[in-house]
C-alpha cells in the first residue's frame, strides 16, 4: 500500500472534458504552483442516444481514458499528492447505485475503480428537451435559464418519458461529482455551487434547491445532491488510488470554465476566453455583485457563480471546437465513402496551414451547427459562396472566423472593453493547437492576448486545492 512521502506540497487536477480527459500534477514552490507533468486523452465515449437528439457518454470510456491518463504519471510524483481537485463538462448528469457505483480492485500500482451500476452521462449537449417540454415545466426560481443539456431538466425528461429509467437508481450528479462520491466512498453525492448552479432550478442567492417547486411537480428531489460551497474538501480516499496515499483529500467537484479562469486570471481587468469542445467568453464581475431575480432568456451572456459569492459574466457557446470536429467528421466519412482513409489529425493540421495562407475570404460561415442556448432553433448556414473561393484553405478561415464572430455577437468587444477589460487570456486545447483560431481572436478582440496551454482545467481545479493549504485563501 502506497505511503505519502516528504517533499514539497503536491496537488493532482482532473478534467473530465467532453472530449477529452485531462490530468496535471501541481508542485508549490517559492514562485508558485508549476505543473510538472500533464496528460490528456480522447475518450471517444460520445454518442447519440434517445433519438436524433440525445447525446451521451460511456462512463466506462471516460473512466478508461482517465485511469491511462493516470499510468502515464510517475509513481514517485503520485505518491506525493496530498489534495485532489476535480472540474469537468457541467449541466450533464450521471446517474448511480449507492454503494455500487463502482468496483475497486488491486493492481500493479495499488487500487483502481471501475463503474459499476451506473447509467450513461446524458450531456450537456444533448438535446432531447425541446422548447414546448422546457416550456411545460414548472418556472423555476433562479436567475438561470432552463435549457436542455441540464441536470434537472433531463431527470424532468425520464420522469415524463421512461420513469422505470429513474427507479433503478438513487444517486445522480455530473460525471465529476460521480468521481468525487467513488474517490470517497460518499453515501449521498456532493456538489457545488457552480454546479448546481449549471443543472437549473437552483437558487444561487438562498444557495438551495427549487425544492418546494420540484416537489409539487413530481420530480425525484432525493437524487439532487447535497450542496457546499466550492473550494471545500469532499472527503478523503479511504483507498490508494493509481499510488496516490489512501487518506488524500478530496475537493468538491468544480465547474470547468470556473476552474479554466482560475488557472489563469490574475488581475480584475482580465478576460478568459476559453476554446474546447465549446466555448466561453468570461469576465468577473465587480465583488459584491447580485444577479437578478429572473433571468433574460434571450440574453446570450449568463451570470455562474465563482468562488466567494463571486460571479462571472459569460457568453458560452455551444460551437466552439466541436464545429471543428463536425466538419473533419463530415469529411472523414466522406473520404471513407470515396474509399479513402484519413487521418483526423492529418486533416487539422492540412486545414489549418490551408487557412493560415488564406489570410481572408468573402466566404461567410455562420457556425451554430449546434444551436444557441438564447437562440436554439438557430443552425448554421454559409453564404457568399463563389466558384473561386471553395478550398480548404477558405472554409477553414471562414469557419474559425464564423466561431469567433459568433462569440464577438454574444459579448462583443465594446461591451469588454466598457467593462475595463484590459488583456484575454486564451485557453482550451482548441485554441492552444489552432493558429487560425488565435489570429481571428487577435483580429475581433483587438486586446493583447496571452495564450495558455492546453489542460487548464484540470490546472485550477488542482490550484484550488493548493491555495486552500494557504490561511489566506482568496480569489482574484
Ligand atoms: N489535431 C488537432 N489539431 C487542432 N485541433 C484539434 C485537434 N484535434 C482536436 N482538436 C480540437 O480540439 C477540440 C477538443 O478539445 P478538448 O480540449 O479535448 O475538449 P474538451 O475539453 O471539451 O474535452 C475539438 O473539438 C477540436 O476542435
Ligand atoms: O455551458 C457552459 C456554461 O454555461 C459551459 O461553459 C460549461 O463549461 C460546460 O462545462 C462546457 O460546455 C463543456 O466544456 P468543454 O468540454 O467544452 O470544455
Amino acid at each position: 500500500m502506497a505511503e505519502p512521502s516528504d517533499g514539497p506540497a503536491c496537488a493532482l487536477g482532473i478534467d473530465p472534458g467532453t472530449t477529452s480527459v485531462k490530468a496535471a500534477l501541481l508542485e508549490e514552490t517559492e514562485q508558485g504552483p508549476v505543473v510538472t507533468h500533464s496528460c490528456s486523452r480522447e475518450t471517444q465515449a460520445g454518442g447519440p442516444a434517445a433519438g436524433a437528439q440525445g447525446t451521451e457518454q460511456d462512463v466506462q470510456r471516460i473512466i478508461k481514458a482517465l485511469n491511462e491518463c493516470l499510468e502515464a504519471f510517475p509513481q514517485e510524483r503520485l505518491l506525493r499528492v496530498s489534495r485532489i481537485g476535480i472540474s469537468g463538462q457541467m449541466h450533464g448528469v450521471v446517474f448511480w447505485k449507492t454503494n455500487q457505483g463502482c468496483k475497486w480492485a488491486e493492481s500493479g500500482t495499488g487500487h483502481t475503480f471501475q463503474p459499476g451500476e451506473v447509467s450513461h452521462l446524458i450531456t450537456w449537449q444533448d438535446g432531447r428537451c425541446s422548447s414546448s417540454f422546457l416550456s411545460s415545466l414548472p418556472q423555476p426560481q433562479s436567475h438561470l435559464s432552463l435549457a436542455t443539456g441540464f441536470g434537472c431538466a433531463t431527470i424532468y425528461w425520464y420522469l415524463k418519458n421512461s420513469p422505470d429509467f429513474l427507479k433503478h437508481y438513487d444517486a445522480a450528479g455530473t460525471i465529476h461529482d460521480y468521481l468525487v462520491a467513488m474517490l470517497c466512498d460518499l453515501k449521498r453525492p456532493l456538489m457545488s455551487i457552480q454546479n448546481a448552479a449549471s443543472w437549473g432550478y437552483f437558487n444561487c442567492r438562498s444557495k438551495r434547491w427549487n425544492t418546494e417547486i420540484l416537489s409539487e411537480s413530481g420530480f425525484p428531489v432525493d437524487l439532487l445532491p447535497e450542496v457546499s460551497e466550492p473550494g471545500g474538501i469532499a472527503g478523503k480516499m479511504p483507498h490508494d488510488w493509481h499510488g496516490i496515499p489512501k487518506g488524500t483529500e478530496v475537493g468538491i467537484a468544480l465547474g470547468d470554465f470556473q476552474c479554466s479562469v482560475y488557472s489563469c486570471m490574475t488581475e480584475r481587468s482580465d478576460a478568459v476566453l476559453n476554446i474546447s469542445t465549446s466555448a466561453q467568453l468570461t469576465v468577473p464581475m465587480p465583488l459584491g455583485f447580485q444577479p437578478p431575480d429572473t433571468p433574460d432568456s434571450l440574453s446570450a451572456v449568463a451570470y455562474f457563480p465563482y468562488f466567494d459569492g463571486n460571479y462571472l459574466a459569460v457568453a458560452a457557446s455551444l460551437n466552439g471546437g466541436n464545429v471543428l470536429a463536425t466538419f473533419v467528421d463530415m469529411l472523414a466519412r466522406w473520404m471513407a465513402e470515396l474509399g479513402y482513409d484519413v487521418l483526423e489529425s492529418n486533416v487539422y493540421a492540412q486545414m489549418i496551414n490551408a487557412a493560415l495562407a488564406q489570410k481572408e475570404t468573402r466566404l461567410s460561415i455562420c457556425p451554430t451547427v449546434f444551436g444557441e442556448r438564447h437562440m436554439p432553433e438557430q443552425m448554421a448556414s454559409v453564404t457568399h459562396i463563389s466558384a473561386s473561393e471553395l478550398s480548404l484553405g477558405h472554409i477553414t478561415r471562414a469557419m474559425c472566423h464564423g466561431i469567433i464572430q459568433n462569440l464577438h455577437s454574444m459579448l462583443p468587444f465594446q461591451h469588454l472593453k466598457e467593462a475595463g477589460v484590459k488583456r484575454i487570456l486564451g485557453s482550451g486545447s482548441a485554441l492552444s493547437r489552432n493558429e487560425v483560431l488565435k489570429q481571428e481572436v487577435e483580429k475581433m478582440f483587438p486586446f493583447p492576448v496571452v495564450y495558455g496551454k492546453d489542460v487548464d482545467a484540470a490546472v485550477g481545479a488542482a490550484m484550488v486545492m493548493l491555495h486552500r493549504r494557504s490561511p489566506s485563501f482568496s480569489v482574484v
